[in-house]
């Protein structure tokens, strides 16, 4: 993956833009909050229930300037910026950041944090993958641990590791996995309720059936 699209990943001057949409932060610390979502294409970690499927070619996207992507956040009434994937850290953010900062708008991430994270950013949402860990930079950087839990048996011993690694200040949520929802939300209940060091994230949107 690196390789194909190292330039352009390395420039971060382009990026192929597989969907802007300004809706609510459905997850994490800032759910509830109306931000502006860049979906950057290219993902090569692939796991198997990522609900942005559709974002893991980066080819499939056309490449938009951040000029140009940053002018329709501006131009819509968001205040706060979400970047997400595909994985966006397999790009140079360094560029998106600082156009986003000339507009004094506020810039979350969403990453998986297998790769460094470059720019400056306001809040970065760190939700490691088992298929490709975050490098330890990335860890340090998080201002939120989101762990998945997709399989009961392993998924909460796997969220104690990770919390591990964090700053003392990262705050600590538990997702389930959407298409285990039903099946997932009892102990995920049950098990916070045990381990108050953990809060729960819902995926909201998915809830209120918006973007
Ligand atoms: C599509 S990913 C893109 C950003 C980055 N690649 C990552 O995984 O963090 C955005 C967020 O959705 C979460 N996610 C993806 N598929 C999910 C699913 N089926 N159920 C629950 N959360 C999911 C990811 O863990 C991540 O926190
Ligand atoms: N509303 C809404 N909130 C989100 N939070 C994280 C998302 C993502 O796909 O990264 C997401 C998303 O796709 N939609
Ligand atoms: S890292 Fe994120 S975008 Fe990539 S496959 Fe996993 S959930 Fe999907
Ligand atoms: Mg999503």
């Amino acid at each position: 993956m690196k390789d194909k699209y190292k330039e352009i990943f390395d420039k971060g001057t382009d990026l192929p833009l597989v969907e802007d949409f300004y809706t609510i932060q459905g997850e994490g610390y800032h759910t509830g909050k109306p931000a502006y979502f860049i979906r950057i294409g290219g993902c090569d970690i692939g796991c198997r229930w990522c609900d942005s499927k559709i974002s893991w070619n980066p080819a499939e996207h056309r490449l938009i300037s951040v000029e140009e992507v940053v002018r329709k956040a501006v131009e819509s009434p968001a205040k706060a910026v979400v970047v997400t994937g595909g994985e966006p850290s397999l790009y140079n953010l360094e560029p998106l950041c600082t156009e986003l900062k000339k507009h004094n708008i506020e810039n979350f991430l969403e990453t998986s944090g297998a790769y460094e994270i470059s720019g400056e950013w306001d809040w970065i949402c760190l939700s490691p993958k088992r298929n490709k860990l975050p490098v330890p930079s990335s860890y340090e950087k998080a201002n939120e641990l989101k762990v998945i839990i997709f399989d009961l048996e392993k998924d909460f011993e796997w969220a104690e590791e990770l919390s591990k690694n964090v700053g003392d200040d990262c705050l600590l949520y538990l997702q389930s996995e959407w298409s285990q929802y039903v099946h997932n939300i009892k102990p995920i209940v049950e098990y916070v309720k045990n381990n108050p060091k953990w809060n729960i994230s819902l995926q909201s949107h998915k809830f209120m059936r918006i973007p």
